[in-house]
């Protein structure tokens, strides 16, 4: 069994995470739980802080809140003095109510909507990611009737086809994100953002994909992206002071995942910076980073209890949770794969391969196809790994179930910071028409 960060089995037998048996954490707070090891959320911001203060280049490191967006969240990332990545109102207002920094809040989207725009416009975010020529001219009139100047990137799309699920790779030509570099669209689009007066072009963007393994890929779009830099500024004259290399940065989730220590991908991007800078005599520019699945993968667990079990003999046996597609729905999405224990009894040896499905009305409806566990019995807990990144913030209300409740754990310490979806939060927008309300018991 694979345990990550501070996660360990106590004497007990129980799964502990920051210093927390999740048998008590499952008996004060309820399952399904998603529970955060806060010190490896930490470890990992410093990680890449630390790796890019070695290289000695000007950087920044902005957490894709997409990732998962919370206000403590936020606040995490504020204190360990990261920037922040938004690509919404929602996740823009939610940084803004945690206090987050304006100035340190980057925003991205192939569809910023006017509305989206005047807001950050309001709140002077750092940087907006330009993802398309409509929303460059957008931008320049609302920017201009506020009578401000807003700093910008242009994401550009390099060509680099990552390798990993399609659906999670952005670099490719064929994307529908930002300004294609093979095909000159990004070049015409540098002529455009310098001739806007409203817009200050800090430079370009690159984001190749998600859950990448090696340094090769982030290599070649340094070189890609450097060499557009060379060539706009033999053209135009025009030299970049901030190249963002994304994020993608991949983690373990199974065995035979092999992400790299986040310092290495940072020292990868610095070396090929540094070296096709230094040769077209090219200022070095600002690297931006935009981690997200790396900064908190690893670092969540969801805990749930096993209810029913189903076993076709000759077929497989069923074991359900009281969670599923709905607080996680990369399984169905992606046909993503996850590691479980019996959090409960966990030093207890395997006897059986059990199907971990959940209880939405769906057959799709799996987390884990292959699970070696003791006999489970009903009223267990399941700890399923790796669950910090793109759960919560995917999570859905489908069979109007309520999503989750997080905790963050540390040193011993539980902290709630998000509560447990109410029926109340599930009636909360509905409304009744008049003419429907005879027979309605309430509202
Ligand atoms: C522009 C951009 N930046 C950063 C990220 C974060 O990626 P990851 O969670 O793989 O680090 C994404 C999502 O893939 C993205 O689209
Ligand atoms: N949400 C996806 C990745 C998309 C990343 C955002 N650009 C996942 O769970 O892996």
């Amino acid at each position: 069994m694979f345990l990550h960060g501070t996660s360990r089995i106590n004497a007990e037998g129980h799964l502990e995470i920051g210093g927390c048996d999740v048998t008590e954490l499952a008996k004060e707070f309820g399952t399904p739980l998603y529970i955060v090891d806060e010190a490896l959320v930490r470890q990992r911001a410093r990680e890449f802080m630390e790796a890019f203060r070695k290289t000695g280049l000007r950087h920044q490191v902005a957490y894709a809140s997409k990732a998962f967006c919370t206000m403590a969240m936020c606040r995490l990332t504020e204190e360990e003095g990261l920037s922040l990545d938004v690509v919404s109102d929602g996740e823009l207002y939610t940084a803004l109510q945690a206090g987050f920094p304006a100035e340190r809040i980057h925003f991205h989207g192939n569809n910023k909507t006017p509305d989206e725009i005047l807001m950050a416009l309001d709140a002077n975010i750092g940087c907006f990611v330009v993802d398309n020529f409509i929303e460059m001219q957008l931008l320049n009139t609302l920017a201009s009737d506020k009578g401000k100047r807003v700093n910008v990137l242009l994401r550009i799309t390099p060509g680099v086809e990552a390798h990993t699920h399609e659906y999670i790779s952005t670099g490719q030509q064929d994307s529908k994100f930002g300004f294609d570099l093979g095909n000159g669209t990004a070049f015409r689009a540098v002529e455009q953002a310098l001739a806007q007066s409203n817009l200050k072009l800090l430079g370009v963007h690159s984001h190749i994909g998600s859950q990448i393994f090696e340094v090769e890929g982030f290599r070649m779009a340094v070189e890609k992206v450097a060499a557009f830099a060379i060539e706009v500024r033999a053209k135009l004259g025009e030299t970049f002071s901030v190249i963002n290399l994304g994020g993608g940065f991949g983690i373990r989730y199974v065995e035979g995942d092999t992400p790299l220590p986040v310092g290495t991908y940072v020292q990868a991007i610095a070396d090929a910076m540094i070296s096709t800078c230094l040769e077209a005599d090219y200022p070095l520019p600002e690297i931006w980073i935009e981690p997200g699945r790396s900064m908190v993968g690893d670092a969540g667990t969801t805990l749930y209890t096993v209810g029913t079990s189903k076993h076709i003999p000759g077929v497989r046996k069923y074991i359900a949770v009281n969670g599923g597609m709905t607080d996680n729905p990369r399984p169905a999405l992606y046909g993503s794969k996850y590691e479980a224990v019996l959090a409960n009894r966990a030093n207890e040896a395997p006897t059986e391969v059990v199907s971990v499905a959940g209880k939405a009305c769906e057959s799709g409806d799996m987390l884990i196809w292959d699970l070696n566990v003791p006999e489970v019995r009903s009223g267990d807990l399941l700890a399923v790994f790796s669950t910090g990144a793109y759960n919560y913030a995917m999570a859905s209300n489908y069979n109007r179930i309520r999503r989750p409740a997080v905790v963050f754990v540390k040193d011993g310490k539980a902290d709630l910071v998000v509560a447990r979806e109410s029926f109340d939060d599930i009636i909360g927008n509905d409304m009744i028409p008049e003419r429907l309300r005879k027979q309605a018991v309430s509202k």
